[in-house]
């Protein structure tokens, strides 16, 4: 049986951490134009030469091409998006052009060598956020078996309608937790600490702001990684094969 939606969260939430762990570690590291386009090469060259950056979107099962692919209005809709928020790049290219500028309050000036650690700690942000992505997977199986009655008239159909699934698989609710906790923790664990707050209730020095601007890390969620997981759950129910959804929908009946 598949795992439980709330243990998939549980996992959703330990990926988010390592996210914002290494936002952090990124966001101490500089930022110059020379060095975002040198390591954005770089970066890129590394996943592509990895093998799994795959010329379509969600083609095999590796995790790594989501955040290569341009999330264009057709790319939405193919995913039943139609509320035309796609933003029309790749996680990669938001992340070069926009993000990583934007993230960090202050980065420090560059020193020798700081290169190739600025490169590995966002490699690692962005893996983490692939293999975010592709826990769509299990979020959509775990959704199939607790709501079969309503998932399942909208897959033996014929031509199934992405929209709908789409629809059927969002949760407004849970979205606006994880961008508030997102944002919390952004906030929360890149200010200095309040040291005179109790310890069963950390809290952090408003006079001083935080290194990183919550915004923006609430955005690589908001504007990429809600929306490209939800392609993914939607593509993995359309995908399913013949005997995997008779299965799942056995117990319906
Ligand atoms: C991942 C889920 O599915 C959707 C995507 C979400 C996300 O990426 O965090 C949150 C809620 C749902 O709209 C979920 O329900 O937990």
């Amino acid at each position: 049986a598949p795992e439980s939606l709330a243990e998939v969260r549980a996992v959703l939430a330990t990926m988010q951490r390592g996210i914002l762990y290494s936002t952090l570690a990124r966001a101490a590291l500089p930022v110059t134009a020379d060095a975002r386009s040198d390591e954005a090469a770089a970066v890129r060259s590394a996943f592509q030469l990895s093998g799994l950056d795959a010329p379509a979107p969600f083609v095999g099962s590796p995790a790594y091409p989501f955040i290569s692919v341009a999330r264009t209005p057709a790319v939405a809709q193919r995913w039943g998006d139609n509320r035309g928020n796609s933003t029309g790049v790749s996680l990669l290219d938001a992340y070069y052009d926009e993000l990583l500028n934007a993230t960090a309050r202050s980065p420090p000036a560059p020193f020798t060598n700081s290169a190739p650690l600025a490169a590995h700690a966002s490699a690692q942000l962005l893996t983490l956020c692939a293999v975010r992505i592709s826990k769509g997977n299990d979020v959509a199986l775990s959704k199939l078996a607790a709501a079969p009655r309503t998932f399942c008239p909208l897959l033996v159909s014929p031509a199934p309608n992405a929209t709908a699934i789409r629809e059927a698989l969002t949760v407004p609710a849970q979205e606006a937790a994880v961008l508030a906790s997102v944002g919390a923790q952004a906030a929360l664990w890149s200010s200095a600490a309040n040291m005179s707050a109790p310890l069963d209730a950390p809290s952090v020095n408003a006079s001083t702001p935080s290194a990183v601007v919550p915004e923006r890390v609430q955005q690589l969620f908001s504007d990429h990684l809600i929306a490209i997981t939800t392609d993914y759950e939607v593509y993995t129910l359309l995908a399913l094969d013949d005997a995997t959804l008779a299965d799942a929908c056995a117990q319906m009946l």
